[in-house]
């Protein structure tokens, strides 16, 4: 079956500095495949550029079979693709329903972000995924009203909202408390895997916490100066001497010398 998202020889410099060296990654559908590495190691940069924010320097994407790597963001989201920031990109002087809307519409044919649709069918696809992701009692309140938690929630409610293939979440579960990372991601799980007659989302999310990524993670890459070092069952990536050495750090330095 034709994987979901391939990246062939990706690679994306800023000056002196290789962000992404050579990424080369077939996503099946409906895996849930993380991304982790310690800060700066590229995951962000491979994010952006499957999303269409950055362009490769070399190589190529291809969603479903088709090359999208010179497309704009807007013709990638056209395509399935839908991405959650680590900062949730919410419009904090309007109300949950009303951020909803405004996603729905900007997934839209000749949408106009100010003048978001309240037909009866957006209306019903919003509360749907408000009820979906447990926040619909927060619809008509403002967004800056929100606690960490929610607007993570919202934010990823957001990009559901056009129905996508593929969805990258960029660190779910920054700013959320340690009390409720595992609600959270529950909650993005069910939502996710609960939606009837759509097809299964293939979900692509970057984390720190290893306490998520084993419960959540069918599939791991490890990223290190721009390259994956490792790539496949969580327990087995974990593992990888040079993964707990450059990414997890949970391997001691004696210990890391002699492997
Ligand atoms: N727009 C940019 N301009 C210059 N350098 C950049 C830019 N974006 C990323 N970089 C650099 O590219 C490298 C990879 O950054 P990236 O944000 O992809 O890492 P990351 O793994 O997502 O890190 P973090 O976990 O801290 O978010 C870093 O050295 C970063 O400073």
């Amino acid at each position: 079956m034709t994987p979901v998202l391939s990246a062939r020889g990706l690679q994306r410099t800023f000056g002196a500095v290789v962000a992404a060296a050579d990424i080369n990654v077939d996503v099946a559908q409906g895996e849930r495949l993380c991304l982790i590495g310690s800060n700066g190691a590229g995951k962000t940069t491979f994010v952006n550029m499957v999303t269409g924010y950055l362009k490769p320097t070399e190589g190529s994407i291809l969603l479903a079979g088709e090359d999208v790597t010179r497309r704009s963001p807007r013709e990638i989201t056209r395509r399935g693709v839908a991405r959650s920031f680590q900062i949730p990109q919410l419009c904090l002087h309007m109300t949950v329903l009303e951020n909803m809307l405004t996603a729905l519409h900007c997934t839209q044919a000749h949408a106009h972000f100010l003048r978001p649709a309240r037909d009866a069918a957006s209306l019903a696809r919003c509360d749907q995924l408000l009820a979906a992701f447990g926040v619909a009692e927060h619809a008509q309140r403002l967004a800056r009203e929100l606690p960490g938690g929610v607007r993570k929630l919202l934010d990823i409610a957001m990009a559901l909202t056009g129905q996508p293939r593929l969805l990258l979440l960029d660190e779910p579960t920054s700013g959320v408390s340690a009390d409720e990372k595992f609600a959270v991601m529950d909650t993005v799980v069910r939502a996710i895997e609960g939606r009837q007659d759509e097809a299964p989302v293939t979900v692509v999310f970057v984390e720190h916490d290893m306490d998520i990524v084993r419960r959540y993670a069918s599939r791991v890459a490890a990223f290190s100066s721009g390259r994956i070092i490792a790539d496949g069952a969580p327990a087995h990536v974990l593992a990888d001497a040079d993964v707990q050495r450059y990414v997890t750090g949970s391997l001691p330095a004696s210990l890391a010398e002699a492997a």
